[in-house]
């Protein structure tokens, strides 16, 4: 498609779309805006945007797509100050923000204008911000929220998802008012959980160096998106609170159950509570990406020696094969260690292990 792009908010989520949309349409001219001007000229010179715009107007006027890709607050008063411009009749507008029912609210602003803005939310995401996180395949197989009103004619709907198909995500059409329950309930949620299990684990630490140094594989596990931009989840929070208050009640209810299991000694009780909870988990999809991100991970046995890491990593290099994550599990006091390296797909996966197998002796395995 050709046309030009107007990208608002220059970090993870802006700058993966902006490579999405220029891979698969080359054509299109892609113009960024940030707020931040480092991050639009870090942008511009990693080759995510085109050109940098001088300020909103600039950039918005003569656009045929605007994606407004700021923190949710920010990405209230932008849909304000859009809704005074003068843009192309049949531009499309849309967002990436967390939450959706005051984004579509301020979007009225638009509407009263003729102005067509269509509510999105990429399922996919990550701890790190700014643009130099942003890659073109994080939204693969995520599914791709969408919450247009009802006056949103379905080719509007079909142009947007043209313009995004580069992202490879699963578009899914939902009401502002259910998206934001079900990501509060699988997004927010968690994120206010591990923030808690971090401080709480801070708070716990005190003078001793030991707690952190001990914090292994499961702490580490749960508390990842407590990384996460302190300034982008409060807003999330704040533009959630009705669903997230009820969901913390909820949560003090389930606490108070595992609590009274633990005072009575009620074995088969905690036996139970854990199987449920396994059950639900080891039937999510695992080769979707969403709320619960696709992981292809390769573990590998190693022992503890200098170099170790550097030497596989080269093996990996020499046979040209990516990887996005890598980290040694802690868990092991004796004289191996477990190397878990992760992959972008599966055929990645197996590719290592090959070219482990071949170069080493070292054991592997997908699972540990
Ligand atoms: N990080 C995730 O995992 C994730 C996933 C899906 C959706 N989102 C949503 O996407 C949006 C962007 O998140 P991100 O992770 O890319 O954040 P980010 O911090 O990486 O990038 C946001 C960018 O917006 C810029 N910005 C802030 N206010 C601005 C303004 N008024 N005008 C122009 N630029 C402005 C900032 O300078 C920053 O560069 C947020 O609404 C977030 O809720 C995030
Ligand atoms: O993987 C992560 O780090 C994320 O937190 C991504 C995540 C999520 O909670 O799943 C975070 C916020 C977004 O709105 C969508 C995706």
């Amino acid at each position: 498609m050709k046309g030009r792009v107007f990208v608002i908010g220059l970090g993870l989520i802006g700058g993966s779309l902006a490579l999405c949309i220029k891979k698969e349409h080359p054509e299109a001219e892609i113009i960024g805006f940030d707020i931040n001007r480092e991050q639009a000229r870090l942008a511009k010179m990693l080759g995510v945007i085109d050109e940098i715009a001088e300020n909103i107007p600039d950039g918005a006027q003569e656009s045929d797509l605007i994606i407004i890709s700021a923190p949710v607050n920010d990405t209230k008063s932008i849909i304000q100050a859009l809704s005074k411009l003068t843009l192309k009749p049949d531009v499309l507008i849309t967002d990436t923000g967390s939450t959706k029912q005051k984004i579509v609210e301020m979007a009225t602003k638009l509407k009263e204008r003729g102005i067509t803005f269509i509510g999105g939310h990429p399922m996919a995401g990550s701890h790190k911000s700014g643009v130099s996180a942003a890659k073109e395949i994080l939204f693969e197989n995520a599914f791709y929220l969408l919450t247009p009103e009802d006056h949103i004619t379905s080719e509007k709907i079909e142009l947007l998802k043209a313009w995004l198909i580069g992202t490879k995500a699963k578009f899914l059409t939902i009401s502002p008012q259910e998206h934001d329950y079900l990501t509060g309930v699988i997004s927010h949620f968690p994120h206010i959980i591990a923030a808690s299990i971090v401080r709480q684990t801070e708070r716990l630490s005190g003078n001793e160096n030991i707690i952190p140094r001990l914090a292994a594989g499961g702490f580490r596990d749960i508390t990842r998106i407590a990384s996460s931009s302190p300034q982008m989840w409060k807003d999330i929070l704040m533009h959630n609170r009705e669903n997230l208050i009820k969901l913390l009640n909820q949560w003090q209810e389930e606490m108070n159950f595992v609590k009274e299991l633990l005072e009575e000694g009620n074995e088969k009780g905690i036996l139970e509570y854990f199987s449920q909870a396994k059950q639900f988990r080891d039937g999510l999809p695992t080769k979707e990406k969403g709320a619960i991100p696709a992981f292809y991970d390769l573990f590998v046995d190693i022992p503890d020696y200098p170099g170790v890491v550097s030497e596989i990593t080269g093996y990996l290099a020499m046979e040209k094969i990516s990887i996005t994550n890598i980290r040694i599990l802690e868990t092991r006091e004796d004289i191996h260690g477990v190397l878990v390296i992760s992959f972008q797909t599966d055929e990645d996966r197996q590719r290592a292990e090959k070219c482990i197998l071949t170069y080493t002796n070292y054991t592997t395995s997908i699972g540990y």
